[in-house]
C-alpha cells in the first residue's frame, strides 16, 4: 500500500507486550529492528523492558506518552514501561509475568480507545497463566471486547493471511460443547459482524462469505449429523435474505485447497480448530489474529508464548510485522471510511 497523507496521520501504534517470559519481547524487538526495510510506522512496546534487555542487545526508549515514540522511533524501540517486580527469566512464566501481560493489555486498550494510539497489537499471553490469576475471560478478545463496551457475541476472532481468512464462529470451548453452542442466531451475527469487518478493515465493497459444515462431508444430507440441516442452512437462509454473498454449508474437508479459496473472502467455520488448523498451515510465519466489531484496531500474530524456545533468539517476528501492517491498514481503511454501525453495544 502507498503511504498517504492520511495514513501518516495515525497515531503510533501501541504492542502489548505479552508474557515478558514468552517470545513477545524477541518479536517486537526484531519488528523494531527491520522497521525500515519492512516500511513499518512507529509503535511502541507496552511492558516491562528489563524483558526485552534479557533477549536482545538493541537501543531502547523509555517513553512517557505513545506521541513520543515518534521521536524516538528511528533510532530505538519506544517502550512504555511498566514496572513488574520479579524475576524475568525467558520460558519460565511466573504469576508476575501475568500480571505484567495483563496490566500492558489494559493500558493498551486504554490508548487505542482514546485514540492516542492508532490500535493495538497484542503480543501472546499465556492463557494458563492468565487463568491462574484469576483472569474469567477465554482469552484477549473477550476481555478487550468488553473493555470496549462490546457484547461478547459481536467481537469476531478473524485469522487471516495472505491467502486464507477464517473465522471460528465457537472460540475457546471444549469440543464436547460445540454442537450445542452453536446457534441460528450466533452463526448469523458473526456473519453479519465478518461481513463488516471485512468492509471497514480490509476495504472488500461486497465480501463473500463461505460457511463450513460441522460434520463430515456436510453431514451427508443428515446421516451423519443434523446441524447443518437443523442450524447452518437456515442461518445461511437469513443471512441471504439479509443481503449477504453467503455460500455452504461446505464439506470442511473441500474448502481450503487453493482454487476453493478463490471463491471467499472469509471462512466461517463451527470450531477453532476448523478454522486454525487451515490458517496455521499456510500461514504459520505471517497469520494474524484480528478482532473485528470493536471500536479500536486490534490484531495479535496468530502464534502463542512459544514458551520452549523463548530466549534462544530462533523465534520468527514474521507474524508479529504481519499484525503491525495488519494493524497500519485497518487503521488506514477506517480512516478513509470511518463506519460506527459495526459496533453493538454490551447487551
Ligand atoms: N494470541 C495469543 O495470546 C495466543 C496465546 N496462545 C497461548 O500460548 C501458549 C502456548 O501455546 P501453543 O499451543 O504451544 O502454541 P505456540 O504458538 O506458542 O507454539 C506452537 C509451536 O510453534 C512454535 N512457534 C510459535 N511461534 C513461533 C515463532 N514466532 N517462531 C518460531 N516458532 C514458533 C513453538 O516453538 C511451538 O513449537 C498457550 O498458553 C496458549 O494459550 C496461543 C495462541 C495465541
Ligand atoms: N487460538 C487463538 C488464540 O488463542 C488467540 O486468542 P486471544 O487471546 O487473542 O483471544
Amino acid at each position: 500500500m502507498t503511504l498517504t497523507p492520511e495514513r501518516n496521520a495515525i497515531p503510533p501504534f501501541a504492542i502489548s507486550m505479552g508474557d515478558p517470559a514468552g517470545i513477545g519481547p524477541e518479536v517486537v524487538a526484531k519488528a523494531w529492528s527491520v522497521r525500515e526495510a519492512q516500511g513499518l510506522s512507529p509503535f511502541f512496546v507496552i511492558g516491562e523492558r528489563r524483558a526485552i534487555e534479557r533477549i536482545w542487545d538493541g537501543p531502547i526508549a523509555t517513553i512517557a506518552t505513545p506521541d513520543e515514540a515518534r521521536t524516538h522511533f528511528s533510532t530505538a524501540l519506544p517502550c512504555l514501561q511498566l514496572d513488574m517486580g520479579g524475576e524475568i527469566t525467558p520460558g519460565e512464566p511466573n504469576v508476575d509475568g501475568a500480571q505484567c501481560a495483563l496490566h500492558a493489555l489494559e493500558i493498551g486498550i486504554g490508548l487505542a480507545k482514546s485514540g492516542a494510539a492508532g490500535g493495538l497489537v497484542t503480543a501472546p499471553v499465556g492463557k494458563t497463566q492468565l487463568y491462574s490469576i484469576g483472569f474469567t475471560h477465554p482469552g484477549q478478545t473477550e476481555f478487550i471486547a468488553e473493555r470496549c463496551g462490546i457484547a461478547r457475541n459481536n467481537a469476531v476472532m478473524m485469522l487471516a493471511g495472505p491467502t486464507l481468512r477464517v473465522v471460528p464462529v465457537t472460540i475457546h470451548i471444549p469440543i464436547r460443547d460445540v454442537p450445542d453452542a452453536l446457534s441460528i442466531d450466533l452463526i448469523r451475527t458473526r456473519a453479519l459482524v465478518t461481513a463488516k469487518g471485512l468492509t471497514r478493515n480490509f476495504g472488500i465493497e461486497q465480501p463473500r462469505i463461505a460457511v463450513a459444515g460441522l460434520n463430515p462431508h456436510a453431514g451427508e444430507s443428515g446421516n451423519l449429523g443434523r446441524e447443518e440441516i437443523d442450524i447452518i442452512a437456515p442461518a445461511i437462509e437469513a443471512l441471504r435474505a439479509d443481503g449477504l454473498d453467503i455460500t455452504g454449508p461446505h464439506s470442511p474437508d473441500a474448502m481450503f485447497h487453493t482454487p476453493a479459496r478463490r471463491n471467499y473472502d472469509a471462512a466461517l467455520c463451527m470450531y477453532h480448530d476448523q478454522a486454525l488448523i487451515p490458517i496455521k498451515t499456510l500461514h504459520f510465519d505471517d497469520g494474524v489474529n484480528m478482532t473485528l466489531g470493536l471500536p479500536i484496531v486490534r490484531t495479535s500474530p496468530d502464534h502463542g508464548t512459544a514458551f520452549g524456545i523463548a530466549g534462544k533468539n530462533i523465534a520468527s517476528p514474521g507474524a508479529m510485522i504481519a499484525a503491525i501492517r495488519m494493524a497500519e491498514r485497518a487503521a488506514y481503511y477506517r480512516s478513509i471510511a470511518p463506519d460506527s454501525a459495526t459496533e453493538t453495544a454490551l447487551d
